[in-house]
């Protein structure tokens, strides 16, 4: 796992490649102008994805949270090369595919593949079973030993999907059928990795472990690698092997996804868990401290619900205008609760003068006060849990352990 330089640094990293990594993601920046008025002249951008670096790790799966426009699918896109990134690196097996030729990106295509949301609006209606999973072969000129047909046969067998059925079409099978066939196509080209943008969402949850299991057990079986995107906490908890939360166009936190689940440093990945349904809430508590202050017996924090107890307030900011600093803190629960953020307002006197005499400045009472290191400084993805690999970009981590943890 890499840690985080400022976004659009704009340098070519010359660090050697990560042997364990099948992809490496370096700073990679994705904004989009945005165009107004009657010229349509660009006026801002949407930083979409601003400055993510990350590690998938061969074979493995990495599980990509986050709420609703943080991110995920932009940077999805641009791994999958249907976008072409602003800036940053991505490495694939080690090579530089960032910013390649055409032909170069077509090499992308074959070695990074997507599995779609939607297997409804995702396959083409108009084409049958056959046509859609034999048609990467064409558009790649590539005639498979044994030819299409049975190349087509074989990849349906290998989802599970009656090769007999490959003159059907999508309208003739389920949702989780339509997903296999998905997948087969994405599978046609042999990849390295497979990019599955909420894979299951749109499907019954019944029929979601079955394509949950079918993706384990093609990766047992073909060595694949998994950038696996979802809302679903629960079910990239079950899937991924590391995971990575990304908020505003950034990755906040990131590590195995023991550490993540159980460990959680980054108020919003507690934020996140604490919405996830648990068996027992009453028994996850955790270390919080005392929004009011030290208590007379000088107690500064006690233990409190940690799971269903942590409500992010408001939606996410604008990615066209991010806020300065931490982008996170408009909205951390945590940040206006510590000492550092309190520090004005305990030096105010009730009549405004202070302690020298001099005119002290009284907080508004709504306003919402922070460290000022969170509104200045963007923190770095630096390791603050339990292994080197667990890294959270908050300046504050060290002072929570996370829901669940006991810690
Ligand atoms: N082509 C585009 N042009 C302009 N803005 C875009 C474009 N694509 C995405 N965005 C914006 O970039 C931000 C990130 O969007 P993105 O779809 O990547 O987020 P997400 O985390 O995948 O959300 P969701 O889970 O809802 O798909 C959003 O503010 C979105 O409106």
């Amino acid at each position: 796992m890499t840690e985080s330089r400022p976004a659009g640094a704009g340098l070519v990293d010359e660090r050697p490649a990560n042997d364990r990594a099948v992809l490496e993601v370096r700073d990679l920046v994705k904004h989009y102008p945005v165009r107004a008025g009657l010229l349509r002249r660009s006026t801002a951008t949407v930083k979409a994805v601003d400055g993510v670096s990350l590690t998938l790790d061969r074979g493995r799966t990495l599980g990509l949270v986050g709420e609703s426009g943080s991110g995920k699918s932009t940077l999805a896109r641009v791994l999958v090369g249907v976008e072409t990134p602003t800036s940053g690196q991505v490495l694939v097996d080690g090579e530089d595919v960032t910013g390649r030729s055409r032909a170069g990106r077509k090499q992308l295509r074959r070695d990074v593949q997507m599995v779609f949301q939607d297997p409804y609006t995702s396959l083409n209606p108009r084409m049958s079973v056959s046509e859609i999973v034999g048609e990467p072969f064409a558009i790649h000129g590539i005639d498979p030993a044994g030819g299409r047909r049975a190349a087509v046969g074989e990849l349906l067998e290998l989802v599970g999907l009656d090769p007999d059925h490959a003159n059907r079409y999508p309208h003739q099978f389920s949702g989780g059928q339509r997903q296999r066939v998905g997948i087969a196509r994405a599978l046609a080209l042999r990849p390295k990795i497979l990019v599955c943008d909420e894979p299951v969402s749109a499907l019954d949850v019944s029929v979601q472990g079955q394509v949950i299991n079918l993706l384990e057990d093609l990766q047992d079986e073909l060595g694949l690698s998994y950038l696996f995107v979802a809302h679903d906490l629960g079910v990239v908890r079950h899937i991924a092997h590391d995971v990575a939360v990304m908020y505003l166009g950034r990755i906040v936190e990131q590590g195995p996804e023991a550490d993540v689940y159980d460990g959680a440093r980054h108020p919003y990945t507690q934020a996140l868990l604490s919405a996830v349904p648990v068996p027992d809430p009453s028994v996850r508590l955790v270390e919080t401290p005392i929004s009011e202050g030290p208590t007379s017996q000088g107690q500064t924090s006690e233990k409190r619900p940690g799971i269903g107890g942590i409500v992010l307030e408001g939606d996410p900011p604008s990615p066209v205008d991010p806020p300065s600093g931490c982008p996170f803190h408009t909205r951390c629960w945590l940040a206006p609760t510590l000492p550092e953020a309190r520090g004005d307002a305990t030096a105010s006197s009730a009549d405004g003068v202070g302690a020298d005499g001099a005119d002290v400045v009284v907080p508004h009472p709504g306003l919402r006060l922070v460290p000022s290191a969170c509104e200045t400084e963007v923190p770095a993805l630096v390791a603050r849990g339990s292994t080197p690999d667990h890294v959270t970009a908050c300046h504050f981590a060290r002072v929570l352990a996370a829901p669940g943890a006991g810690a």
